[in-house]
């Protein structure tokens, strides 16, 4: 049996695995330009995060009904529970699919489809985090959070994600306040490829309650201080982080120094159908390339709970770390 889990970091387009994608393909008229899944997987070698968002974006073309969303997350939740995950806060990308003329209420309730029957079938329990492209202008993510009003009853946060240099948090400082005050959780990349100084930008300009990927907090010794502190979640992807270049092998990784540093990390798939294992194969790798002992592992399980947004429901986290500290390794 494997640890329970919470994944904090997934991006439910990032789990559309090639057979999937050519099977949706054939089912909307949609012409990929690769032979078949093999030669699709052959494309998926990056160098660094722009590389990947262009394959990802341009793959989307072949979500195009709510039926395609729904089977896209029913696959995403069995693949999950497979790996001990026990609930996911699921990242979507609506800019990516609105711009191809799907709209919003399609790609939300196609999802929500399938994570309400999540619980029931796969035994995850889910929340839906609706992520603001950051190349795009801060108008369009307002345009966004303004289109998705009559489907709030399934979102419970709101994320920023895409292309990071260049674009720093504070560009969306007027919509994650109008996010706020529409009772939204928050949460923004920072850190992955773009500097410390966007991790702080994000909680002090933003107030983001966790921080999605913070890979780069450990430049600034000030910055880890006050992660620390504040126990400010890191949601940490390590396999993508290695695919998209930002760190150069897994063993190279700074997962371990920032667990020792007292910092609250996480470990997530990202992107799985992409970066090469879903996050029980993440906790796999890791174990391996890290040494991690069986208390690390626990501690990074435990962490994903602590960090989930379930404080609505605090029974069910003392269930889920109920679980974890009964695990026993074989
Ligand atoms: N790793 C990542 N960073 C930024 N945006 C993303 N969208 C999907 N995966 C992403
Ligand atoms: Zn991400």
């Amino acid at each position: 049996m494997p640890l329970p889990k919470a994944e904090l970091h997934l991006h439910i387009e990032g789990t559309l695995e090639p057979e999937l994608a050519f099977a949706l393909a054939e089912r909307n008229a949609v012409r990929l330009p690769y032979a078949d899944a093999e030669d699709l997987r052959k494309a998926y070698l990056f160098s660094d995060l722009q590389s990947f968002l262009d394959l990802y974006y341009g793959l989307m073309a072949v979500l195009r009904t709510a039926e395609d969303f729904t089977e896209l997350a029913d696959a995403y939740l069995a693949r999950a529970a497979a790996q001990g995950v026990r609930h996911a806060e699921i990242f979507f990308d609506p800019q990516a699919h609105t711009a191809r003329d799907v709209p919003i209420g399609t790609v939300v309730e196609g999802l929500a489809h399938a994570l309400d029957r999540g619980e029931e079938r796969h035994g995850v329990s889910t929340q839906l985090i609706m992520c603001f492209l950051r190349d795009q202008p801060a108008e369009s993510a307002m345009a966004t959070l303004d289109a998705a009003k009559p489907y709030l009853h399934h979102i419970s946060g709101v994320g920023l994600d895409s292309a990071e240099v260049g674009h720093p948090p504070a560009k969306f400082r007027e919509v994650y306040a109008a996010a706020e005050s529409l009772g939204l959780r928050k949460v923004a990349h920072a850190g992955e490829e773009g500097p410390p100084a966007y991790i702080a930008e994000a909680l002090d300009v933003l107030g983001v309650e966790r921080i999605d990927h913070g890979l780069r907090a450990m430049e600034d010794p000030d910055l880890v201080d006050r992660l620390v502190r504040r126990q400010i979640p890191l949601t940490l992807c390590p396999l993508s982080n290695v695919r998209l270049r930002a760190v150069d092998t897994l063993e190279d990784h700074p997962l371990r120094a920032m667990m020792d540093a007292g910092l609250l990390v996480t470990v997530n798939s990202d992107d799985p159908a992409y970066f090469g294992g879903y996050v029980g194969d993440t906790f796999h790798a890791v174990r391996e390339a890290l040494s991690l002992s069986h208390d690390q592992l626990r501690t990074l399980a435990r962490n994903s709970f602590q960090a989930a947004f379930l404080d609505h429901d605090e029974p069910r986290r003392e269930r889920y770390l109920a679980e974890v500290e009964s695990y026993t390794f074989d």
